[in-house]
């Protein structure tokens, strides 16, 4: 199992020192166009495998794709990060461009890859592969209902002053400031919903601090966060090499579900050897639906600012 990550940045290191952690990819390729970085991580976290007990090679390529031919699964987390006071929709500018010209070349070397796409306005990213390869619709996915439902759960552990592992809950919809849908309904601790714990007020906080998460983060780093989406990335790597047929919610390309088309938002999807297969329905109710209504009308102004 080959994994190339593009970009050896803050995610796309951490990235793929947790895919080695877990020790299931024979090799992973980090690529950058910063030139000897992609090399110096490699040869760093190279030196981690006899301390972290991996086998799993990790080579790094300043800008030659040759090197990535042959992978199974490509991660794309080239592009410039947000810094504080910023949205993730203005960094389309820069970032469009190059997620483009990153999953152009990649395909090229492996016209069989499953590329899961990191890089900001994510949703409008993931769209915009859709709209410039031919890949199947199963072989592109976004990243980020993964992360978010992470920090769902980090937000409800907080409140119910129980341990994260107790508590299960769901993110969909956009992964922005203003886009996300926590399903505070679902969610629960050792399956009891966690309504029955906390006021509709303590609850309401819970959603709204996950849905600013990444900018919270980001005031406190002076750029966004890489810790969690490294983990959460390599959450959806892992399903997809091992075939685990795994639920995550991940930017997806809906042709109807959800009531919802020709765009790629965040929704329950199973994942395994095939990549996104299959595009989970959950019953919604009115209020819900009313706000992935509204998320996937943020998510298309953004796409319209795209040009394909
Ligand atoms: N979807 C998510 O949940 C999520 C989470 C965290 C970060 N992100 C996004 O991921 C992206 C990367 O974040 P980061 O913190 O790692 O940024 P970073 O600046 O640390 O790393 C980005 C890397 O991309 C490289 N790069 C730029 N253009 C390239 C190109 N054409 N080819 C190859 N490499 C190129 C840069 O040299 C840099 O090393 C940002 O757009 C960020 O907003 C998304
Ligand atoms: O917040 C960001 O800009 C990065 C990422 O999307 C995140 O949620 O951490």
């Amino acid at each position: 199992m080959k994994v190339t990550i593009v970009g050896a940045g803050a995610v796309g290191a951490s990235c793929a020192e947790y895919v080695a952690i877990k020790d299931f990819a024979s090799e992973v390729v980090l690529l950058d166009i910063k030139e000897g970085v992609a090399e110096g991580k490699a040869m760093d976290l190279m030196q981690t495998a006899t301390l972290n007990s991996f086998d799993t090679k990790i080579t790094g390529s300043t800008n030659d794709y040759s090197k990535t031919a042959g992978s199974d699964i490509a991660v794309i987390t080239s592009g410039i990060p947000r810094k504080p006071g910023m949205t993730r929709e203005e960094l389309i500018g820069i970032n469009a461009g190059i997620v483009k010209e990153v999953s152009s070349k990649l395909i090229e070397q492996s016209p069989d890859v499953i590329l899961i796409v990191v890089s900001n306005p994510m949703d409008t990213m993931t769209y915009l592969v859709h709209k410039t390869t031919n890949l199947p619709k199963n072989r592109i996915i976004g990243m980020g209902g993964a992360l978010d439902s992470a920090r769902f759960k980090y937000r409800l552990s907080e409140a119910l002053e129980c341990p994260p592992s107790d508590v299960d809950g769901m993110v969909i919809g956009g992964h922005s400031d203003t886009g996300m849908v926590p399903l505070t309904r679902l969610a629960t601790r050792n399956s009891v919903p966690v309504t029955a714990f906390l006021s509709e007020d303590r609850l309401n906080q819970v959603a709204e601090d996950t849905k600013v998460g990444g900018a919270t983060l980001t005031k406190l780093l002076g750029t966004s966060a890489w810790y969690a989406p490294g983990a959460a990335v390599s959450g959806l790597v892992q399903a997809i090499a091992c075939d685990q047929k795994k639920m995550f919610p991940c930017s997806a390309l809906l042709e109807g579900e959800y009531g919802l088309n020709d765009l790629c938002i965040g929704v329950p999807a199973i994942l395994g050897k095939n990549g996104l297969e299959e595009i989970v329905e959950i019953e919604l109710d009115e209020a819900e639906k009313n706000k992935i209504k509204e998320s996937a009308e943020g998510v298309k102004k953004t796409n319209g600012l795209l040009e394909v």
